[in-house]
């Protein structure tokens, strides 16, 4: 377990106090799968590099398996920090060496026998899916395939905890999607703890039960990333993360956000109900399907008129659906699209 107890951090720029991260309190159960989601600066960095003692804090104190990293001895922290893997988005690999020889670097560092060498490195490359480019060099791989190698030299170790620090930012979706789906297994055949930070929100949503947003060094939210997308109204720092829900306009007069989890609008007839048992009249004016892990998140934006729109309305909650009036939205003059 990691533990962040009254953690602050405050750089020298120019001689001015910077305030990086204020006031951090966050704690990160054993196999956990977490994401830390915000905008460039927003202090992810700083906080990822102080789980594996790489920064310290300024004030607080960080706990991993209830024993303060400030307290442990040189070589205590040695064997602690070989408990973390680490994973970068620029993958860090050396250009002039093999892939079977940047992953022996990280044996090597906690002195692994050179006869047990071979097979692990064998094995670890199987798992990453990469046995047939044991001998290439980093130039002669793609981005995805740099990114495994970075996951195999992180794995070789038996990490408790593996640390990501950007590391689908540099790849094309299909294959972030594919390093996600690798980490996944990797997750459920371990049960390693990830801490995955990321300004993109599509990685969190595919691979991250459990979301902590940063804003300018603080944590302003934590919840399960399906309660994220399920109550996203009420996040005061989701601006950014808005668009992924609202990219349209709505120019129209009572229209509402409606959102549910999986099937349940079609299983039940929920909108035929409705329309017909208190005589509204319905007009789609957009819908959009998330998928957060392997949940279905449903958004339906529903024009609804006549006499009985507030009954018709409490009908759908009653059903367990959460509806959203857009009354009075200015939706894409507020959204803030810089991340
Ligand atoms: N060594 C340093 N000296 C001074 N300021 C720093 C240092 N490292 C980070 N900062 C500042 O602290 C803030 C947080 O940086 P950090 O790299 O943790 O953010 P981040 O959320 O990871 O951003 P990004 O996604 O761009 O990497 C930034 O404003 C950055 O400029």
């Amino acid at each position: 377990m990691i533990e962040f107890k009254n953690v602050s951090k405050i750089y020298n720029i120019n001689k001015s106090p910077f305030h990086a991260l204020t006031d951090i309190n966050l704690t990160i159960p054993d196999g956990a799968i977490i994401g830390i989601l915000g905008k460039s600066g927003a202090g992810k960095s700083t906080l990822l590099r102080m789980v594996n003692g790489l920064i310290t804090p300024s004030q607080g104190e960080i706990l991993v398996d209830s024993r303060a990293l400030h307290s442990l001895s040189e070589r205590e922290q040695r064997f602690m920090r070989h408990t973390m893997g680490m994973v970068f988005q620029n993958f860090n690999l050396f250009q002039t060496k093999t892939v079977y020889q940047n992953i022996e670097i990280a044996l090597k560092a906690i002195a692994t026998p050179k006869s047990e060498r071979k097979a692990k490195i064998e094995a670890v490359l199987e798992q990453v899916g990469l046995s047939s480019k044991i001998h290439s060099y980093p130039q002669q791989l793609s981005g995805g395939e740099k990114q495994r190698v970075g996951i195999a030299r992180a794995l070789i170790t038996n990490p408790k905890y593996l640390l990501c620090d950007e590391m689908t930012s540099a790849l094309d979706p299909k294959t972030a999607k594919e390093i996600l789906d690798l980490l996944q297994i990797i997750h459920q055949q371990y049960r390693l703890t990830i801490i995955f930070i990321t300004h993109q929100i599509e990685a969190v949503m595919h691979l991250c039960q459990e979301v902590i947003l940063m804003e300018q060094g603080r944590v302003t939210h934590r919840s399960t990333t399906l309660d994220l997308f399920l109550h996203l109204d009420n996040v005061a720092t989701s601006t950014y993360l808005k668009p992924i829900v609202y990219d349209v306009p709505i120019e129209h007069d009572h229209v509402y956000q409606l959102i549910y989890v999986g099937a349940i609008l079609q299983e039940k007839s929920i909108l035929s109900h409705m329309i017909r048992h208190f005589s509204v009249d319905v007009n789609i004016i957009h819908a959009k399907i998330l998928l957060i892990g392997k949940e279905r998140l449903g958004y339906l934006y529903l024009q609804i008129l006549g006499k009985n729109q507030n009954q018709a309305i409490s009908y759908l909650r009653e059903q367990g659906i959460i509806v959203n009036s857009m009354e009075n939205t200015r939706l894409l003059e507020n959204i803030d699209y810089a991340n």
